[in-house]
């Protein structure tokens, strides 16, 4: 009855929506005409475009790698259509390199998109457009981050405290998951830890891994990278929010996750402002009350709605993308047992067996960071940087580019890059060490994942003190195994990050009980 009632009715709008299709397709035919006969001969070359849909049937599920593929053909710096706008796409290191670091305020706008703006209260620094006042937020940004993780070694031991805390806890919902030897699902728990490290930070407060609400609050990174990602729909056609189809769903869902997740942070933000109290900083969300609104920024362009969309960025951006990167370390892990018993070998003669690890260990841990970089490299899960638009008319490589031109950075490119590394598609992290056995540090600083430029990430050494503390410690204290009824795949799912299929493991605590962490 519902089927038949809700065809009648789509039967009424179907001649609006066919004449505004109609009017759009005449618009764009036009469009494309005018581009042919005006193209300036500097414009970057690229493969045809159709007329409304542009390149959009070509990109495929993977865009970075179609974008790599089109890169052989037409050169590094490519043009491409998705609806209504011009793309310019950037391949390699050497070109990504000249664009962000030669010409970096000309690169450093965002697109003015529709999803864009409704990110973190349509006040985030991340997804926010190149401007004076973007420049004063990204530097309160910036330095408040330091300020709570590496600004001294004051705030990078209570920093590694908050990592070491959540680590041991993982390793003891780890065990009380697989107590009966069973096969469970870890990623979740990793978004979970991750976020409370962030939580911790941003409000001085972390949740339980059962904390049903929590993890439902942070279950749909998914959605939100799909809408955000270079080569998303969302964005480049309208139109196709105005009738039923998979583009127009995940949108919706975008919408309902960003006005939940900013909600989440508001309310904490305003529990603080009541409790505020000048002089004392209990956290992240304190600093940026103090500064913007009674610092040196009070009155100075950055208002009270800032100070939400400040830490809305950094809790969404620091969870997911730290998280996704565990899956990835824990799924080579068992990929590859016999890189995690070097691991633990190392590990454990370093260490020993009688405390954890800690920061204290990385410069003698060459392979773990090895392995580290390798899976940063190998899966480059940030393929494509958060699209950028030029902010004024740029030439570069022979080609004009005008301004506001949407940019996407193929950063998947410079880490698969076959003249620059050996077999990239081989998982290898020995390529990393010298022949002594230390860690090639050029090498390691020229894998690309966290952009270049001023937009560049601003969580990049949080991160890395994170992606240390938990493999290691997770790896000191446990033995992780594929589950043998599963095929492991190096399939992924496309977005903002790519993140593997789901897959299960099994977790074995590797001693008897030494009082480090509880048994299950
Ligand atoms: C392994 C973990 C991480 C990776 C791979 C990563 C990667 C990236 C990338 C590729 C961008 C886009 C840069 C561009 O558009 O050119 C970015 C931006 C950003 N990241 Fe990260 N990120 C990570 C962790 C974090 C963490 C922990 C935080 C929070 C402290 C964070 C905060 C941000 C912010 C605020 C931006 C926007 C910067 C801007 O637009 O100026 N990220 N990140």
């Amino acid at each position: 009855m519902g089927s038949v009632l809700g065809l009648a009715e789509g039967w009424q709008v179907q001649p609006a929506l066919l004449l505004s299709l109609l009017l759009l397709l005449c618009l764009e035919g036009c469009r494309w005409l005018r581009g042919c006969r005006r193209r300036p001969g500097r414009s970057p070359p690229g493969p045809f475009a159709w007329p409304l849909v542009g390149n959009a049937m070509q990109l495929g599920s993977s865009p970075h790698l179609t974008f790599a593929q089109m890169a052989r053909r037409y050169g590094d710096l490519f043009q491409i259509r998705l609806g209504r706008h011009a793309i310019v796409v950037l391949n390699g290191e050497a070109t990504i390199r000249q664009a962000l670091l030669q010409h970096r305020a000309q690169f450093a706008g965002r697109p003015d998109f529709a999803s864009f703006r409704l990110v973190s209260g349509g006040k985030s620094m991340a997804f926010g457009r190149y401007s004076s006042q973007w420049q004063r937020h990204r530097r309160l940004a910036h330095s408040t981050v330091r300020a709570f993780s590496t600004a001294n070694s004051l705030t990078k031991k209570l920093f590694e405290q908050h990592v070491s805390g959540e680590a041991r806890d993982l390793v003891q919902v780890f065990l009380r998951l697989g107590a009966a030897g069973s096969h469970f699902e870890p990623s979740r728990h990793l978004v979970v830890a991750t976020a409370n490290v962030m939580c911790a930070l941003c409000f001085g407060r972390r949740y339980s891994h059962d904390d049903l609400e929590f993890r439902r609050l942070l279950g749909r990174n998914d959605k939100f990278g799909q809408t955000v990602g270079a080569g998303s729909l969302v964005d480049a056609m309208p139109w196709l929010q105005a009738f039923p189809n998979p583009v127009r769903s995940v949108y919706q869902d975008f919408k309902q996750l960003n006005r939940e997740f900013f909600e989440f942070v508001k309310d904490k933000i305003s529990q603080h402002r009541a409790t505020y109290q000048p002089g004392t900083t209990r956290d992240m969300s304190d600093a940026f009350i103090g500064v913007i609104e009674h610092g040196e920024l009070a009155g100075g362009g950055l208002t009270q709605e800032h100070v939400e969309g400040s830490v809305t960025d950094i809790l969404g951006a620091g969870q997911d993308t730290t998280s996704t990167a565990l899956s990835w370390i824990l799924f080579h892990l068992i990929r590859f047992p016999e890189l995690q018993r070097r691991l633990q070998q190392d590990i454990d003669k370093v260490v020993g067996r009688d405390r954890l690890p800690g920061l204290q260990d990385k410069a003698s841990l060459p392979y773990l960071e090895a392995f580290i970089y390798e899976m940063l490299r190998f899966t480059s899960f940030v393929p494509m940087t958060i699209p950028h638009a030029t902010t004024a008319h740029v030439d570069i490589n022979g080609y004009h580019i005008p301004k506001d031109t949407v940019v996407f950075i193929n950063q998947w490119s410079v880490n698969h890059d076959r003249h620059k590394w050996r077999e990239p598609g081989t998982f290898h992290p020995g390529r990393f060490l010298n022949p002594d056995g230390s860690l090639n540090r050029d090498l390691t600083n020229s894998v690309m994942i966290f952009s270049v430029g001023k937009r560049r990430c601003i969580g990049e050494q949080l991160s890395k003190i994170q992606m240390f503390l938990f493999t290691a410690i997770l790896v000191h204290q446990c033995t992780f195994q594929a589950n043998p009824s599963e095929q492991l795949s190096t399939d992924c799912s496309y977005g903002l990050t790519i993140k593997p299929v789901s897959f299960t493991v099994l977790v074995r605590l590797r001693d008897r009980y030494r009082g480090i962490v509880s048994p299950a």
